[in-house]
């Protein structure tokens, strides 16, 4: 039995991360229901628990509710944000609506000594989110800390090891979060190190195994970092047993497919199969302008593709298992915000959709990771770097890239146009420096000037951008001799483009894609 450290998930937003953030202490976790019986935790070697933060209001009816049992199994107890306001009204103490809802920085003022703060300066900016708070402590806690609009924003009861925080350790803008996690794992819950990457590949490949059995699994393969990872590790655990069919959807950079049959070729003893869609994306995209609509086509046809794959496969091989490199952020960023589909920015695909269609079981060993996590489990699995830092890119490829219309001669530009730009980014050092690196094609014409003749041509976009998990992204800053370059070359070698503009804009208020 491997000691864990429970996080109780009250459905916050951050639930995912105090998990990773865990895992980066090298400890193991696990996200359980909140209603998880304490019995069930006992079974489980729970060295301590963490209840995460929630949209719910503690006094609201229906307010989701942990087995109180868990506060007689003797282990250490941490309370996040809704989490403390929990703690706090089951052991006796008071929560209100406050008056002023504390969003965003606040300044935490350390007032005694706690072990949850140990090694920290006494003044802290912490980043808070909630609309509730503690106004009077249950028997037996203390109150350590406060921020501007919370008397307890840090309260303990040393002798029962409870401990609750309001705002959120978790996330990266709290200075010192880390330092604060790693106290209760290591300074209160007592937990040894016992997770690395090469604990998360063996057991994920032991879990692969049990899932599976001799049954057949069906990858669907982008060459992108994600499915790649995905595939190693499925390769590993079942070897013969898995198949990868990678989709030439006729929207993909230039000589892609063939680089990816060349690299799998070479790297991997993988089953791989290309299937050329092009006409068939294509056909379907004929006169579409609306993004949303080429984005639910490219998704309605990747899911043909697959049908028929399947189909064709399926009368030979049996498959029965779809392997998917879905991973945590492609999670959440397809939920529609608070259950309200008119709340979503742009549908995000991945080959979702498929398994509900296709009866099929799911294999998504990725599921849980973030995307440098996975990064490392590329790594330790020995994939190429070339794999492994790849920058990301978008399952509807060049059909989100080209404004309005998609056509074959405009995407052959776009083709031409981007591979100029990772040509020059791989030159100069930069290619795996920077998030994602890319050409849009705005059907925009402007005059130009080549060899004393007018050149009524289209505007290329570079589009350049640094993020750390594309949820935010800055335009990225390079050498204005390297865009004169790029912009040089992509104008003199490339026909069908009179200008070269550069996208300045952030996300928010843009998105990375244009669309
Ligand atoms: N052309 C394709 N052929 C087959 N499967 C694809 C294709 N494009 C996307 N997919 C599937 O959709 C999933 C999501 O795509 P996504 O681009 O998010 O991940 P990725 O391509 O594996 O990694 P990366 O984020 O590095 O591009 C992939 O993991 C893969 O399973
Ligand atoms: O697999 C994907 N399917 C998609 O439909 C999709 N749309 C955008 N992206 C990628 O997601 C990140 C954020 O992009 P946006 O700021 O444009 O939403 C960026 O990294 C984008 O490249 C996608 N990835
Ligand atoms: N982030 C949270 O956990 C918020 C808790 C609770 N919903 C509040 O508004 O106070
Ligand atoms: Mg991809």
């Amino acid at each position: 039995m491997i000691q864990t450290i429970a996080v109780l998930d009250f459905g916050s937003q951050y639930t995912q991360v105090i998990a990773r953030r865990i895992r980066e202490c090298q400890v193991y976790s696990k996200i359980y229901h909140f209603a998880t019986p304490a019995e069930t935790l006992r079974a489980d070697g729970v060295t301590g628990i963490i209840l995460s933060g929630g949209p719910g209001s503690v006094f609201a009816p229906n307010a989701p509710m942990p087995d109180k049992a868990i506060f007689e199994l003797g282990v250490p107890v941490l309370g996040i944000c809704y989490g403390v306001q929990l703690m706090g009204r089951i052991l006796g103490g008071k929560v209100a609506r406050s008056k002023h809802r504390e969003y965003g920085l606040g300044t935490l003022a350390i007032r005694k000594k706690s072990p949850l703060l140990a090694g920290l300066p006494r003044k802290l900016r912490v980043w808070n989110s909630h609309g509730d708070r503690l106004i009077a402590l249950p028997p037996g806690f203390a109150a350590v800390a406060r921020t501007e609009n919370s008397e307890f924003a840090v309260v303990q009861d040393t002798k029962r090891n409870f401990y609750g925080i309001q705002f959120h350790p978790e996330v990266s803008h709290s200075e010192h979060g880390m330092d604060i996690i790693r106290n209760y794992l290591f300074g209160i819950c007592n937990t040894p190190k016992n997770w690395t990457t090469a604990d998360f590949i063996k057991q994920t490949v032991a879990e692969i195994r049990a899932q599976v059995g001799k049954g057949r699994v069906l990858l669907a393969l982008s060459g992108g970092v994600d499915s790649s990872v995905c595939a190693a590790l499925l390769h590993k655990a079942i070897g013969k047993q898995l198949t990868c069919v990678y989709v030439d959807t006729g929207l993909m950079r230039k000589n892609e497919t063939q680089n990816i049959e060349k690299l799998y070729a070479k790297h991997f003893k993988i089953d791989l199969r290309v299937v050329d869609a092009a006409q068939l994306f294509l056909k379907r995209l004929k006169g579409v302008n609306d993004p949303e609509r080429k984005r639910k086509i490219i998704g309605g046809a990747f899911i043909e593709v697959f049908e028929k794959k399947v189909r064709e496969l399926k009368t030979r091989e049996g498959i029965e298992y779809l392997g998917q490199g879905t991973i945590y952020p492609d999670v959440i960023e397809s939920m529609a915000i608070g259950g309200n589909p008119a709340a979503m920015i742009k549908s995000h695909h991945n080959v979702g959709g498929l398994p509900e269609r296709m009866k099929f079981k799911l294999v998504e060993p990725l599921r849980q990771l973030f995307k440098d996590e996975v990064r490392q489990v590329g790594t330790k699995l020995g994939l190429p770097k070339e794999v492994v830092w790849r920058q990301p890119f978008p399952g509807p490829g060049l059909g989100v890239r080209v404004v309005g219309d998609i056509t074959k001669e405009r995407l052959d530009v776009l083709r031409e146009a981007d591979a100029i730009l990772q040509d020059e980014m791989m030159d100069a050092g930069l290619y795996y420096k920077i998030w994602q690196t890319f050409c849009v094609y705005l059907p925009v014409k402007s005059v130009g000037v080549i060899g004393d003749e007018r050149n009524y041509a289209d505007v290329i976009a570079l589009r350049l951008v640094d993020s750390i998990d594309a949820m935010t992204a800055d335009w990225a800053k390079i050498p204005n001799e390297l865009l004169q370059k790029i912009s040089n070359r992509i104008t003199n070698e490339v026909r069908g483009v009179s200008r070269v503009v550069l996208d300045i804009s952030s996300k928010p208020p843009a998105t990375i894609e244009w669309e």
